[in-house]
Parts: C-alpha cells; structure tokens; sequence
C-alpha cells in the first residue's frame, strides 16, 4: 500500500463519479513519463482531477534521477523513445515486478515501424469481421530512391501513393508524410518509407481508442478522395500536414455514402487515450480506420 487519505472529497466530484464524499482507501500512483507536449494535452487539470477523486495519483518521473529512487508507484505510464529510455524501462521491470508498466517496451516495439505495426494487423485475418477489415497495399524502401518507380510498378500499386517514413517514434520528422501523383516523381521521395496505395474513402476517418473494456470511436477530417480525372491531371509530390489532428473533429460530418463494408486500417498507436474510465491501458489503442470508398 502506499498511501492511505481521503480523497473524492472536492465539492460535488464525489456524488459525480458515485463516491461516497469522503473515503480512506489506497492511492494508486501513477508515474508518469512523457514529453511536455504529451503532458500538456493529456494531463488535462480535469483528468488529474476525475483521477484523484478515483483515488488516482499522477506523479513527473525525474529522468535525470534513477527511477528505482522515485516512486513507490503502482504504474509507470510512459511515451518517450530510444534506447537508453527502453533499457531503463526494461532494467526497472526486471527490479520491480510490481509494477505494471505501460506499455512494456516489448509489447510496442513493433509500432515503432511501420511495416511491422500494420503486419500485426494483416496477420490477424480479419476478412470477415462485421465487415473485412485490411491494411491498404503497400510497400517498403529502405534505400535508394531511384529505384522506387520501378518497384512500384514492379509491386502493382496504383498512383497516387502516401509515403510515410518507415520509423514511427513520434517525432516531427516522422509524422512527414506526402502524397505522390506520378510515377516519374516518385524517385524524389526520401526512403527508408512505406508505400501505400491512396484508399478513397470520404475524406473522413475513424479513430479507435481502446482502455481496457472501453472503447471510443471518433470521426476525424482527413484527406479528400483523389478522383481519376485529378489524377491524370496531376504531377508532383505533395508534402501535407497532420490533417486528422484532434482539431480536425468530424464527429458531426456525414459519411460519403458510397463507402462500403470494408476498412482499411492506417495505424495504430499506444497513447493517447480518451480516458472515459482509467483502467488498464492496452497496446492497440489510436486505431485509424477508414471505409472504402
Ligand atoms: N493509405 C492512405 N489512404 C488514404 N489516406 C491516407 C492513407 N494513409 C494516410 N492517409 C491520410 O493521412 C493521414 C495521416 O496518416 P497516418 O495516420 O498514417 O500518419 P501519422 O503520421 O501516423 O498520423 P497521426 O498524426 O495521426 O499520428 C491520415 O489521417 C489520412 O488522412
Ligand atoms: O498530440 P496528441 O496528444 O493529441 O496525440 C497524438 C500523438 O502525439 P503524442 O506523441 O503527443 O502522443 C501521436 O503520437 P505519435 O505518433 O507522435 O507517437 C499520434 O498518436 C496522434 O494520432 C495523436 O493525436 P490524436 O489521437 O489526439 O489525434
């Protein structure tokens, strides 16, 4: 146990969530890990408030000190990268068993690429799911962007192609994603990228966010389908910026109604999450789903 005091005890917070006004129960501690940016819009003064009441405490981890110093804490929560972050991770974990660490380096590893957080996706099989749901066609160039339109030809995906860098660590760098029109301008690209074929679908997206049992799904804007006639009538590659940021709510557009029962899924992440209830986290929250076209 950590800590024993009352909490639920600001006015009206207790009768809101359904606890009594004053309880003595343990706090569970939650450290936390992220980037200031992270921090900013995900620690919301309304969810540290929901969290304390639940009896929910979230604490900064100090990385310049040895995390085995701070605490005690019953969770680590984190989203930072790299190596060292990981092996301290995985050094703490080994130490602490205790502690549940979310998510365990292991278990997102593979959303760090591209390729490989989409595979977990394909291998999964879902065909027949209320519905098919796949990844769009893609392909992986590691190096040489000469090469590129001929493996494009080469691999049979059709123009235009999204290319998103093949690492995914959250940085600005990787989230520069561009749309190219034709073949010729495909060798401008920069690898290592995933290739994927441009799925029309509406211009408007699903987000899946999952904690534990919870589920949320949200509408966001996204690109505009690209007609035959637009594509014959383009060249060139075009960078285009986070489009389906949280800003770009469409939770009140409607669908095109030509979509069909199929989804592609675009990514996965492992944070953020839309706390409806604070639970355990699971690795394949951030779902982005869109309906063929
Ligand atoms: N294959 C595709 N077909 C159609 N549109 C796509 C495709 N891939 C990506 N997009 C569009 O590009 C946007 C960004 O793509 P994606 O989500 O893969 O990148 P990201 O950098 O991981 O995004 P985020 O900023 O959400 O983390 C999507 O919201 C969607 O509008
Ligand atoms: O910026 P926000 O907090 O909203 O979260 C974004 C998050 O950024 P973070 O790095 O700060 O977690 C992104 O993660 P990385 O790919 O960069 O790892 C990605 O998951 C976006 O889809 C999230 O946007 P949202 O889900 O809100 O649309």
């Amino acid at each position: 146990m950590r800590e024993e005091m009352p909490y639920g005890t600001e006015e009206g917070e207790g009768e809101e969530v359904g606890f009594p006004n004053i309880t003595h129960k343990r706090l569970v501690v939650v450290g936390y890990a992220l980037t200031s940016k992270k921090t900013k819009s995900f620690l919301q003064p309304k969810l540290e408030g929901l969290a304390r009441n639940k009896g929910i405490l979230f604490v900064a981890i100090d990385l310049n000190r040895p995390l085995s110093d701070q605490g005690p804490f019953d969770i680590v929560l984190h989203k930072l990268s790299g190596k060292e972050w990981r092996q301290i991770l995985e050094d703490y974990r080994q130490t602490h068993p205790e502690v549940t660490v979310l998510d365990p380096p292991d278990a997102i590893q593979h959303l760090h690429n591209r390729q490989s957080m989409l595979q977990a996706v394909a291998d999964m099989n879902l065909s027949d799911s209320y519905g098919k749901v796949g990844v769009p066609r893609q392909l992986v160039v590691k190096r040489d962007a000469s090469s590129i339109p001929d493996a494009v030809a080469n691999s049979g995906l059709t123009l235009p192609i999204v290319a998103k860098p093949l690492v995914n660590d959250g940085s600005a760098k990787s989230h520069e994603l561009s749309l190219a029109f034709d073949r010729y301008s495909l060798q401008k690209l920069e690898p290592p990228l995933v290739l994927q074929e441009f799925v029309n679908h509406g211009g408007v997206l699903f987000k899946v966010y999952i904690v534990g049992e919870a589920i949320k799904v949200v509408r966001r804007f996204s690109l505009p389908d690209v007609s035959k006639r637009e594509l014959s009538k383009t060249a060139g590659v075009y960078r285009f910026p986070r489009v389906s940021c949280a800003a770009a709510s469409a939770d009140d557009a409607d669908l095109d109604p030509g979509i069909a029962g199929e989804f592609s899924c675009l990514g996965i992440g492992f944070l953020p999450l839309h706390l409806d209830k604070l639970c355990i986290v699971t690795v394949f929250s951030n779902i982005k789903l869109v309906f063929h076209c």
